[in-house]
Order: C-alpha cells, then structure tokens, then sequence
C-alpha cells in the first residue's frame, strides 16, 4: 500500500493533477469524464485534481486493499466490527429486497420487520391521537432525549425533511447541560408531551440524567401514575428499559449489529418516522437501499460511494490535504455537517489498524461545515485565500421546495456554482492587476494591491445534485456518506466500527465529579485540574 501511495505521489507530480484549471483548458469533456449518476443524482468530481492515471492508481490502491472483498464481508454480515466481535449490518434496516441476512446463521430480516411494524403502528396511533396522554389529550410535542447517534441522526433528518412533517413537533435534548432540557421543558406542556428515551446502551450519563427529570417533571405535573403514557424508548438494552419502568408496549429495540452513528434507520429513527409518517419513512429506507445496491453492484468507476472514499483518501494521503468542508447549499442540511462529523471521525479517527498495530497513513480528516451562502460569509475567505487547501464538498438541489420563491433558488444555484468555479480557476496577479488599473487605480498602487485579490485556484471541490431534498433522497445521500466512510476504512485498514476514543474522557469524568461535589479532595489530579476545581468551586460557592 505504501508503495502505491508513493506511486500516486509520483503520478500527480508527473501529471501535473493539481493544476485542475489546466485540465479543463486541455479537455472541454472533463465533466462528462469525471462526473457520474444515478438516477437524478449526480456526482461531478471533475473539479479534483485527478486525471486518468490517477483513477488507474486509486484502483490499484483499492484493490490492493481489498475493499470490495470487506464491502462484501460487511453486507454478508460476518464479524467485521472486530474489537467488539459483532456484525454490521445498518444495511440489513433499508434492505427493501428483504433478502435474508444472516448473522451467526440467523436471518435477521424478520426482527427487523417486525420492529419496523411495531415503530409504524405506534407512530400512526400518536399521530392520529389514538394514543392519547394520561388526561386523554392527543399528543402535539414529542421529545427525544438522547446523544450522538441517537440524537444526531433524527435532529438532522427532521430538519431535513420539514416540508414532510405533518406530525406533532418535535424538540431534541441532548445535553447533559441542565440549560438544554429545562429550555425545552418550558416550551411543552406535560399533558400533551410524549418522551422518546433514545439510546443504544441505555447507560449514557447524558440521556440517564435527562431521562429522570423528565420523568420527575411529568410525575411532579400528573402524577407517578402519568408516567407510562408519556414515555416510550428505544434501546438495544431492553432488561436496561424495564428497570427504568417504561411500558414494554412502547419500547422498540435494536440491535448490537447497528453501531449509533448508523442507526437513524432503525428504531432511533422512530421520532422522524412519527414527524413524517410511516410511507415517508420508508421512502427514506428505500432511498439508503438504493445506494447499498448501487455500494455492491457498481463497477468502480461508476459507483458513487467508491469514487468519494478514494478521492478522500488521496486527498488526505496523496496530497496531504488535513480536513474537508462539507458545503451544502440546502438550508434544511444545515445539521447535515454535524451529522457527518460523527459519522466520518468517530468512525475513522483511529491510529489502529485491523491488525494491532499503528496505522500507516494519515487516517480520517477533519470534517466541518455551514450550509452556503451563510458559511460565504464567514468562513470561505480562508478556503478561497488561506494557505491550507481544503477540498470543499458542495451538495445541492436542482428544486427547492418554495415554488413561488423559485428566483431565491435560482440565486442559490448560482452562488454554489459560482464558488465551485471560483476555488478551482483563482485568479491570476496580471489579471488582479488589470482589474484595478481598469477601474483608473494607478500602477504603482495597483501593484501593492493586486497580490492580496491573487487567488491560487486549483482548489479542488466536488458537486452533488439532486432532484429536491425529500425523504428517499435524504435516505440516498447518507448512505452514500456511510459507504464513503467505508471505502475510506478500508483503505487505511482500520476498525471504523468501534469508538474505543470516546471512552477516556467518560472514565475520567466519573472519577472527578465527587471532586466537583466537593466530596473528594482534587490533589490526585495534576495541579491544571485541581486549579480549576479550586476556581469553579469557589465561584459556585
Ligand atoms: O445510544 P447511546 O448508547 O446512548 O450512545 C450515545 C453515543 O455515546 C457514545 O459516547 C458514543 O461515542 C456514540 O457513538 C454514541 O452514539
């Protein structure tokens, strides 16, 4: 691998790849050579630094680290999640064709279903008021409560899908901060509020903690004996369920095969499903299936998700980019950035590989990003002039939703287009200077000024369109992300599927907060932390 890389390396010098600009002045088909569909999904890399030599060198890469042998590992379900010996299969939870898929021989299809079932039917009773609140009022609020995987992927997929959502509202509380779930406790009233207790372990501090001020507040407003009918989870946990005291009707399961960051798709998806309704949700799925079929069937240069995870990794390893802005010209993925940060660096921010040793190459990047036009105006000058070179990923609808404000859709499509041109043709310090000497400045001045309007262009970015943001699109481009996530995985031999890095700081905590009780002395603690305890302790006093 390390060879190839090496190759690669030679190959973009060779080739000249990075002057991107060149490229498109020497080939008027550079899009239709490097860009690809499916269905009404595009996908244009051309703006890359990439050419045919480099397409033949990821290829090789790819084979040699045998990514569509694990690809297959992971959709036949063999154990490929080794540090926590399960199986993953977020693909089995879209699997539309309800082909079997067995885990340790057996077929995990019917328990999917099933959950799918029993998530519509109590979905279609909140939303038509047929499962009423303790008074018998019909619930307007649903609040999930829940962190990471089982709050990012809902809180970005109901924002997402807005136009959708014809169901009661919906609030998310996360935090362990006290300030997130008392600012959403004030906007409901208890009698027509529905808690959705989210979490694969059913441990997390955060959702424990919140979970039973919910529960004191609706025990506290109605009585204890409220509490069932304001209250469902979701959890792959389900003796953890029980203790808590919730309803064994209204608690949806999962499994350990579903790692959090993947699992919007399973019963964490039950929030959005009741937003949204059950037909939309699996409008959703179908869309994540279409991809998973396109992930296993697409020969390599045609396959969306593969193309993405190997321009990522020369990106990052080839030409030493350190992170990506994921740009979506869409306000309503305005959390998509977030969503993608859990799912990209959780899973391939890892200096182990497969085989226990330390890695080789530089692993996942740093993922961050605002929808456009906001992030223009804040963040771009750094992209378009700063001295780091940030591969922009820009996604976007060919419609918006406002039929009658098609002309604010229009000057969105221009603004992304617009940026996606300027990264990659710059501008030159002639042409700078020509511009100020052609509005009357004089050249003397003109030169001082021109090189701080020079821009190096050949910043690379990638576009993908769609038709309009509805739910079996939404479903498409995450699963695209995730299978990226793979590809990327796969390359650098890594575990994607564990989050061994979270852990740390969660011990840790555990063992400082009787420090901050004032109940244990902090001089165990190096004197950094034993001087802040002393501060905030003596300011909360
Ligand atoms: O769903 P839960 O078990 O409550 O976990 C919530 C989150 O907590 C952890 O810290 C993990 O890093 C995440 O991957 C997970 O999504």
């Amino acid at each position: 691998m390390k060879a190839l890389v090496e190759n690669l390396k030679a190959t973009a010098r060779e080739t000249n790849a990075t002057d991107i600009r060149a490229a498109f002045a020497a080939d008027r088909n550079r899009f239709s050579r490097f860009s690809t569909t499916l269905g009404d999904l595009l996908f244009d890399y051309s703006k890359c630094a990439v050419n045919d030599r480099i397409l033949d060198g990821l290829e090789a890469l790819a084979e040699a680290a045998k990514v569509e042998e694990k690809r297959n590992a992971m959709f036949r379900g063999d154990i490929i999640n080794i540090t926590e010996g399960r199986a993953v299969l977020h693909t089995a939870l879209r699997n539309r064709s309800n082909r079997q898929i067995l885990v340790e021989g057996k077929d995990v299809m019917p328990d999917v279903n099933a959950v799918l079932d029993a998530m519509g039917a109590f979905a279609d009773g909140i939303r038509s008021g047929a499962l009423k609140g303790a008074t018998g009022k019909k619930i307007t609020d649903v609040i999930n409560i829940g962190i990471g995987g089982s709050d990012l992927g809902p809180v970005m997929a109901t924002l997402a899908l807005a136009p959708f959502h014809d169901g009661p509202r919906l609030h998310f509380v996360s935090n362990i901060d006290g300030a997130h779930i008392a600012d959403t406790l004030r906007l409901i009233d208890p009698e027509t509020a529905l808690f959705v207790v989210a979490s694969k372990t059913f441990t997390t501090i955060e959702t424990m903690t919140n979970a039973a001020t919910a529960r004191a507040f609706i025990a506290g407003k109605l009585g204890e004996a409220a509490v069932g009918h304001h209250f469902a989870a979701v959890s792959t946990a389900l003796d953890k369920v029980a203790a808590f005291g919730i309803d064994q009707k209204r608690v949806f399961g999962f499994w350990d095969w579903v790692g959090g960051r993947y699992s919007i798709w399973s019963a964490i998806g039950l929030p959005l499903m009741i937003a949204i309704g059950t037909e939309n949700f699996g409008r959703f799925l179908d869309g994540g299936h279409a991809i998973d079929e396109h992930f296993r069937d697409a020969p390599l240069r045609q396959n969306i998700p593969m193309l993405l995870g190997l321009i990522g990794f020369y990106h990052r390893n080839v030409l030493g980019y350190p992170s990506r802005a994921i740009l979506p010209y869409d306000q309503r993925l305005a959390r998509f950035p977030a969503y993608l940060q859990q799912l990209d660096m959780e899973s391939n921010g890892k200096g182990v590989t497969m085989d226990s040793t330390p890695v080789e190459f530089s692993t996942g990047p740093v993922v961050w990003g605002e929808p456009g036009t906001n992030g223009q105006h804040a963040f771009y000058q750094l992209i378009h002039q700063g001295t780091d070179v940030i591969p922009a990923e820009f996604m976007i609808a060919a419609k918006g939703h406002e039929k009658d404000l098609r002309h604010q859709h229009q000057l969105l499509m221009a603004n992304c287009l617009a940026q996606s041109e300027a990264l990659m043709k710059g501008r030159t310090l002639a042409e700078a200077k020509a511009q100020l000497t052609s509005k009357g400045m004089d050249d003397a001045k003109a030169d001082k000024i021109a090189p701080h309007r020079v821009f190096t262009g050949n910043r690379p970015s990638l576009t993908i369109v769609y038709d309009q943001l509805d739910p079996f699109a939404l479903g498409r481009l995450i699963a695209l992300y995730e299978h990226r996530v793979f590809v990327e995985g796969a390359l650098f031999n890594i575990n994607s599927f564990d989050q061994w890095g979270v852990e740390l700081g969660k011990e840790l905590a555990t063992g400082l907060l009787p420090v901050v009780e004032g109940k244990e002395s902090a001089e165990d603690h190096d004197s950094s932390t034993a001087g802040l305890v002393a501060a905030l302790l003596k300011a909360a006093r």
